[in-house]
């Protein structure tokens, strides 16, 4: 029992003994894991101590006194030493490769000192342009890379700008002469790497209105800088995202996905490179300004559009290199790291920056070579183009290259606008004479017409001076600024041309000009250019010429541009034009916009280029009038002496066999004998026609009065004009005498007014002289030859005309009654009731409409089937034209005609001139 319980114990002992022993072995390994840790910790504090300080501090510095000789610290530092050696092992030659990588990267002007390049014109226009643009250079401790403790090494830093990247740069308190003599800097290498006008800096400071960059104000007289209004920084958002929209199009159309894509693939350049420093003031800008900007910076480099934004609080899209300035010389940029100060450059000597910035406009200016003459603006070779798919054609130069007008799809219409004296009419001798000598006359078919007093497109028809003609052109109308019928009827007429030709596109299943000519290349789709000069008259008035001309020309430019049918307006006063207003369609189709020198309203609200444009060039613009699609050009001389008569008769006999243009001119009245419709009168016809006057119409029609036997073929004159009803009687009675063979047709005159004797005379004498029979009384003879034709009314063996002059003259006579007997009156009111039907047709002249109602008597006015009124006012002939307002004012040389049976309603006449009757 008693061993057994020694047993136990010893058990129990020898457990404990290994127990004690276990624990002892893990105390021992805890205190030295804690030491351990301790002294890692040491080292770590240490560590961070050293690195707080900086490694080549460590020594002196009094936070590390204590630690002076301690192990630890040794170990520590030569532990760093180690890391810092290996870490810039690689950077030693840093700064030789970054000043390698500067000098390669930013090449001449790019990166050199200024003395080398300032003052001198760039030559670089090329495809690839530097990728960097020195700013300044910054310094390292070269100890730090293995060199000699306390050397230091220094390197170019330069930072991207064109293609590559936006710049942003933030300035701190008192540094605005640093920062613009920064971007001065930048801007300068950029402008001295290039050839004069390979690149267009836009500048905005939201603080100034002129003085933003002040050397560069000889550049501003070119398109090298513009200054923007500081209220207006919408209008330069809206220019740049206009240029990257047309840019974007063009290129991706092409295939490529950015400008500098499409310049390396076809080694040209074809847009300048456009830089815009936006100047704020630290401040966000509005939210929709923010918004813009954010938009245009995001599409901007493909586009080859750069941003300096300097002050402006915003995080743009694309890539953006930063500058924040530390103080006057010092800054920090993205480029380096925050840990890398740049040492700005110097600024650059101010009058050498205004001279530099003088000579480069200078060369710019230069470079827009002499002034152009119009004989620039023509090919080498005359009528080559096709005008299938648009037309195209130079009308001046900007910095010497050609500024072409196009007329197409995307442009069909265009509206020219500027002050009298500005030069409108000589753009369009310009563009016509540079179309014409382009296009044949089978490409190409011109109206052309001027509401101006004067007669400036006159010399394009024959004359008296010039036989030739511009074979183009089919319709010249001048003088027409009081007869805006006629600008009516061209619409009338380009109206029908238009039906015709989109019938003609749907027999041929196609939908446009193009496809028209290819469908059917033996029919004649010449592209019909209509130019209307002070097309403002066209709306002169509230009346129905206005309504009709505005609902005529809405549908001509909606639906002129598929059939190749084009419209030139051009005024002096767009503003002025209220048919537009609230009627808008017609100035929105037109699309192509030339605003010359001053011109308001032409381009978009907001764009102010043609406030600056120079005397003789105007601003051409194919965006609507948008700021980006400004394109200013000299427009060379077009309308001085044998400048355009030279092309023109050279034009003339190439195309020999065109026939020549219908000249309205509406300052000379018609004769009647050059009236196609009078000398296509001949005996035969079997319904014969009074002539009255010459219709404003584009082809050379003549107004006139069927005279069938039916009731009311008879014609009224009415008003007291004599010379003017002279006109209109002779002409109707001369017209109808050659209807007829010698000796077919009656003629009676009855002259009631002594002062018309000899004229009424010299016409009975003329149809006596064809064969006629011509009976003339005078006054007291006029009541009987009335009851004699009332006799002979059943006889029906030949047409009859009875002519009366001054009707109203013998009223009292026609009145006089003998008991028993009707009156004369009565007879001819028989006579003009029942004579049509017989063929007895009374031709009368009445002073006044009233004289004209009274002889008519109670029956009513349906015996005048066609009159026409001389000097009478509309209002007064309500009764002849029943159900209609007639407005009509009286002109001279003009008369209203109207012929019920072939009229819906009255039209403007021109009687015919008698040189006998007004020139005695
Ligand atoms: N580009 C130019 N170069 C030289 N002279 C020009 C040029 N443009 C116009 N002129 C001259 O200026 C004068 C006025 O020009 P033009 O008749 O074309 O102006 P406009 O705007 O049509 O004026 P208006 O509406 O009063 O007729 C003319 O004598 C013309 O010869």
């Amino acid at each position: 029992m008693r061993r057994k319980v020694l047993e136990e114990r010893t058990r129990v002992t020898n457990a404990l003994e290994t127990l004690r022993h276990q624990l002892g072995l893990a105390l021992g390994a805890a205190r030295n894991a804690h030491s351990e840790a301790e002294a890692e910790l040491t080292k770590l504090r240490l560590e961070q101590l050293v690195l707080s300080v900086g490694l080549d501090h460590a020594e002196d510095d009094p936070r590390l006194a204590e630690y002076r000789g301690d192990p630890a610290m040794n170990a520590v530092r030569s532990e760093l030493e180690d890391v810092r050696s290996r870490f810039y092992s690689g950077w030693a030659d840093g700064p030789d490769q970054l000043r390698a990588l500067v000098a390669s990267a930013a090449p001449g002007p790019a990166g050199r000192p200024p003395g080398e390049w300032l003052g001198k014109l760039g030559t670089f226009d090329g495809t690839r342009p530097p990728e960097l643009w020195r700013i300044g250079e910054a310094t390292v401790d070269a100890s730090n890379v293995g060199r000699e403790h306390g050397t230091t090494l220094s390197f170019d830093v330069a930072v991207p700008l064109l293609d590559e990247s936006h710049l942003s740069i933030t300035s701190a308190p008192k540094t605005r002469p640093t920062v613009d003599a920064l971007v001065e800097g930048l801007l300068m290498r950029v402008l001295s790497t290039f050839a004069p006008g390979a690149v267009k800096v836009h500048l905005w400071d939201v603080g100034q209105l002129t003085a933003v960059l002040p050397n560069f104000y000889a550049l501003s007289r070119t398109s090298a800088v513009t200054v923007h209004d500081p209220t207006r920084l919408v209008d330069l958002l809206d220019e740049l995202a206009g240029h990257i929209r047309r840019i974007h199009a063009y290129t991706l159309q092409a295939g490529y996905p950015s400008l500098r894509a499409m310049r390396e693939a076809t080694g040209k350049r074809v847009e300048p490179w456009r830089i815009a420093v936006l100047y704020g003031n630290g401040e966000e800008l509005a939210t929709e300004h923010l918004r813009a900007l954010k938009r245009v910076a995001s599409g901007a480099l493909a586009a080859g559009i750069s941003l300096v934004l300097v002050d402006v609080p915003t995080v743009l899209g694309g890539s953006v290199e930063t500058i924040s300035l530390l103080d006057d010389r010092r800054a920090v940029t993205s480029m380096t790291g925050p840990n890398v100060e740049v040492r700005l450059d110097p600024a650059l000597p101010s009058g050498q920056v205004a001279n530099a910035a003088s000579r480069l406009a200078e060369a710019i200016v230069t470079k827009q070579g002499g002034p152009r003459s119009f004989a620039d603006l023509l090919p080498t070779e005359f009528g080559r183009e096709s005008s299938a798919r648009e037309l195209r054609a130079p009308v001046g130069f900007h910095e010497g290259e050609p500024v072409e007008v196009v007329i197409g799809d995307a442009t069909p219409h265009a509206l020219i606008g500027g002050p009298s004296g500005s030069g409108k009419t000589n753009f369009l001798y310009a563009l016509l004479g540079s179309l014409a000598a382009r296009y044949s006359p089978d490409e190409l078919a011109l109206y052309l017409l001027d509401f101006k007093e004067g007669v400036s497109f006159a010399g394009l028809a024959p004359g008296k001076k010039d036989e030739s003609w511009l074979p183009h052109a089919r319709l010249v109308g001048v003088n027409v600024n009081t007869d805006r019928e006629f600008g009516l009827a061209l619409l009338r007429f380009l109206s029908d041309e238009l039906r015709r030709r989109s019938a003609a596109a749907k027999e041929f299943e196609v939908t446009n000009i193009a496809e028209l000519r290819e469908q059917d290349p033996d029919g004649h789709w010449p592209r019909i250019v209509a130019v209307i000069d002070e097309f403002q008259y066209l709306f002169a008035e509230r009346d129905s010429v206005t309504g009709m001309a505005t609902a005529l020309l809405e549908d001509l430019a909606r639906r002129g541009r598929s059939q190749g049918i084009h419209l030139i307006l051009a005024s002096q006063d767009i503003a002025g034009i209220e048919a537009f207003w609230g009627k808008p369609a017609v100035f929105e189709q037109c699309t192509l916009r030339i605003a010359m020198p001053k011109a308001r309203r032409v381009l978009a609200e907001g764009n102010q280029a043609a406030v600056s444009a120079p005397r003789w060039h105007a601003v051409v613009n194919h965006e609507s009038g948008v700021a980006h699609g400004n394109q200013l050009a000299h427009i060379p001389d077009a309308s001085s002496k044998d400048t355009f008569p030279v092309l023109q008769r050279q034009l003339w006999q190439r195309y020999a066999t065109h026939a020549r243009p219908r000249l309205f001119d509406g300052a000379v009245a018609p004769r009647l004998e050059d009236s196609p419709a009078f000398v296509a009168c001949e005996p035969g016809v079997e319904r014969p026609r009074a002539l009255v006057g010459q219709a404003i119409e584009v082809t050379d029609n003549a107004h006139g009065v069927e005279m069938a036997s039916a009731p009311g073929r008879n014609l009224a004159v009415m008003g007291s004009n004599t010379a003017e009803a002279l006109a209109v009687l002779d002409a109707a009675t001369r017209s109808l005498a050659r209807q007829y063979e010698a000796g077919a047709v009656e003629f009676a005159l009855g002259c009631a007014l002594d002062s018309c004797l000899a004229e009424v005379r010299a016409l009975a004498d003329d149809l006596a002289s064809c064969g006629h029979k011509a009976d003339m009384v005078t006054a007291d003879g006029i009541p009987s030859l009335v009851a004699e034709h009332v006799d002979r009314m059943s006889e029906q063996d030949k047409p009859r005309f009875l002519v009366l002059y001054g009707v109203d003259a013998v009223l009292p006579a026609l009145e006089r009654k003998e008991p028993g007997r009707p009156s004369a009156l009565e007879h001819l009111r028989t006579l003009l009731k029942q004579g049509p039907v017989q063929e007895l047709h009374v031709l009368g002249w009445w002073r006044g409409v009233a004289r004209l109602k009274d002889t008519l008597g109670f029956g009513g006015t349906d015996e005048i089937g066609a009159w026409v009124a001389l000097d009478v006012q509309g209002s007064e002939l309500a009764a002849f034209c029943p159900g209609q307002v007639v407005h009509w004012s009286p002109r001279p040389g003009r008369a209203l005609f109207f012929d019920r049976s072939t009229h819906a309603s009255p039209e403007v006449t021109i009687p015919f001139h008698r040189p006998e009757v007004t020139d005695a």
